[in-house]
């Protein structure tokens, strides 16, 4: 006879012993569907199996029995883990709210409202300090140093869980935590960047976007929205031959708006990588079902034609059809890899742009110095027209709240604090915060670009400037995008005027641009017109 004494102990004693003996070791984001089919199902097996060893039992007992030791064995199995994360967790000293040291679960609650986790990181290091426990394994450290130590070539640590999971099923460049397969993926890249001239075309495509905006002189526009159809139609040019036309028709394509929609839950659910897999596994909002089907038909569509000029995807699909290595040959890659390139190669640029312009119509002055440089010089030299850039990327950084690392399983030290190895700590630099550091930037809330050209003093520790990220996992589209970044933001300021539309600032953009790991830029409202001379 089963007691219900002897089924609590029972299932309090496998509690412990299951998160002692298995959940406390490694990653189990991987068998996260499996576990939670395991736990969601289990009840029924253990009515069943209390149903038949009870007999004769009754449905009602059975179920009283199924709950209690189900229950039992959740609430030990929560108490060993709050217990451990309190007590004995190598973190346990590192300041940091109560709930963060008990679960990521409460950094996902905050993030509900706003998806504005960089403010939240923001506010958490002012609240504790430079380093701070912002999940019961996990660490935001505000310490320039750390910047070389956890993202710079040579580093020891990887990449987290997250990247394992949140393409899942396909593989990416950006994705791939094993560093050999990512060497290997990213010569495969190389070549799609190595010397090859893409500057005409983009050249194209800003001048299409002047007309657009010469057409609407005077008129408000919605800048954020604009920019986002110039790096689109840049992005599909450039990587699948063909522009998706949105800057001619001025109209969102289906497509942009489905990676808007795609990303979004990304911003809330990041923080739980093991919750990433049971949430794919779920049937999904039509918004990510739609982003993943415009994704797949275009390398469909793609590896239907050749192009007249070769694109970034040539390489990737010759890798794909000409390879007998499993890195370049395995499919998954290529459905991955067009995901990653949609991604990153449009979102990024439109974020840089919408902050560039913002900042220009905030501070005209900078709009006459940028004229008198680009009078005479517009090389990839423009030292100003550069500074502009690295301004708007220090200050508004693609990835706000960081990139996350694990550190390497023998430990590492965090500022002057050596952490245990043997289990692997989260750490991540807040970038957004980073950027801010008065010890690295003097009168670092200041927009200015000087501060990369005639002023170099006023960047005091250059080493924590990596919008680009550094070392191996560096972007790879960095020239690219500078490059795209220069023509449009050049040719604008030479031919139009840039103000802030009436009764309109920068509340909408500072306030309502989210967090999803990359940006979703809230709109800009400008107006440009014929410029003055
Ligand atoms: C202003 C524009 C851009 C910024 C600020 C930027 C920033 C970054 C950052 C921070 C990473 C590292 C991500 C991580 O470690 O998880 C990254 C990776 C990457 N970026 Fe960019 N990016 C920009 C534009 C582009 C463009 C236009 C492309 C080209 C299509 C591109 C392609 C990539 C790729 C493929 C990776 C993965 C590299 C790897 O893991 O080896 N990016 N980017």
């Amino acid at each position: 006879m089963l007691t219900p004494g002897s089924l609590a102990s029972l299932g309090a004693v496998l509690g412990v012993s299951s998160h002692l003996g298995y959940f406390i070791h490694g990653e189990h984001h991987r068998q996260a569907v499996r576990l939670f089919t395991v736990l969601t199902t289990s009840p029924v097996a253990i009515f069943i199996l209390i149903s038949k060893l009870d007999e004769p039992a009754s449905i009602t007992f059975a179920a009283q029995k199924t709950a209690i030791a189900m229950l039992s064995y959740l609430a030990s199995l929560i108490a060993s883990i709050l217990t451990y994360r309190i007590f004995f967790h190598p973190l346990r000293h590192f300041p940091g709210p109560f709930t963060a040291k008990l679960t990521k679960l409460s950094h996902v609650l905050r993030l509900l409202e706003k998806s504005d986790n960089y403010i939240q990181a923001d506010q958490l290091h002012k609240e504790y300090g430079d380093v701070v426990r912002i999940g019961p394994n996990e660490l935001s450290i505000k310490i320039p140093e750390i910047v070389p130590l956890i993202y710079g070539p040579g580093s020891k640590c990887s990449k987290i869980a997250w990247y394992d999971v949140v393409g899942l099923p396909n593989k990416s460049l950006q994705l791939e935590r094993d560093r050999l397969t990512h060497d290997k993926r990213r010569k495969v890249w190389d070549r799609a960047f190595t010397l090859r001239d893409y500057e005409s075309r983009v050249v194209g495509h800003a001048s299409t976007l002047i007309n657009q905006l010469q057409a609407r002189s005077g008129h408000e526009v919605d800048a954020s929205l604009w920019f986002n159809f110039y790096s689109f139609d840049v992005m599909g040019d450039l990587a699948f031959g063909r522009s998706f036309d949105m800057l001619i028709s001025g109209k969102k394509h289906y497509g942009l708006e489905a990676l808007q929609e795609g990303m979004a839950p990304l911003g809330i659910i990041n923080p739980l990588p093991w919750a990433i897999p049971i949430f794919q596994a779920l049937p999904q909002p039509a918004g990510i079902d739609q982003w993943v089907e415009f994704s797949n038909k275009q390398i469909l569509a793609r590896k239907k034609y050749t192009p007249e000029n070769p694109d970034i995807m040539s390489w990737l699909i010759e890798a794909e059809n000409g390879h007998t290595d499993p890195v370049a040959s395995d499919p998954r890659w290529l459905w991955g890899d067009t995901r990653l390139v949609i991604v990153v190669g449009s979102d990024t640029t439109s974020s840089a742009l919408t902050h560039i312009f913002y900042h220009l119509a905030k501070e005209p002055h900078i709009v006459s110095k940028l004229w008198a440089e680009l009078e005479l010089i517009y090389t990839p030299d423009a030292r100003y027209l550069n500074g502009v850039i690295n301004e708007a990327l220090r200050l508004h950084p693609l990835v706000l709240s960081g990139l996350l690392r694990q550190t390497p399983p023998e430990g590492t030290m965090v500022g002057n604090t050596f952490i245990l190895g043997g289990i692997r700590i989260t750490v991540l630099a807040p970038t957004w915060s980073m950027g801010r550091l008065e010890s690295c930037y003097e009168s670092a809330e200041e927009f200015l670009p000087e501060r990369w050209g005639e002023r170099p003093e006023l960047v005091l520790n250059k080493a924590v400037f990596m919008p680009f990220s550094l070392g191996t996992y560096s972007c790879i589209g960095k020239q690219l995008a500078l490059m795209e970044l220069r023509v449009v933001t050049a040719r604008i300021v030479t031919q139009l005027d840039i103000a802030f539309a009436p009764g309109k600032d920068d509340t909408d953009l500072l306030e309502k641009t989210k967090d999803v790991f990359t940006l979703e830029v809230a709109p800009l409202g400008m107006v440009f017109s014929p410029r003055r001379k």
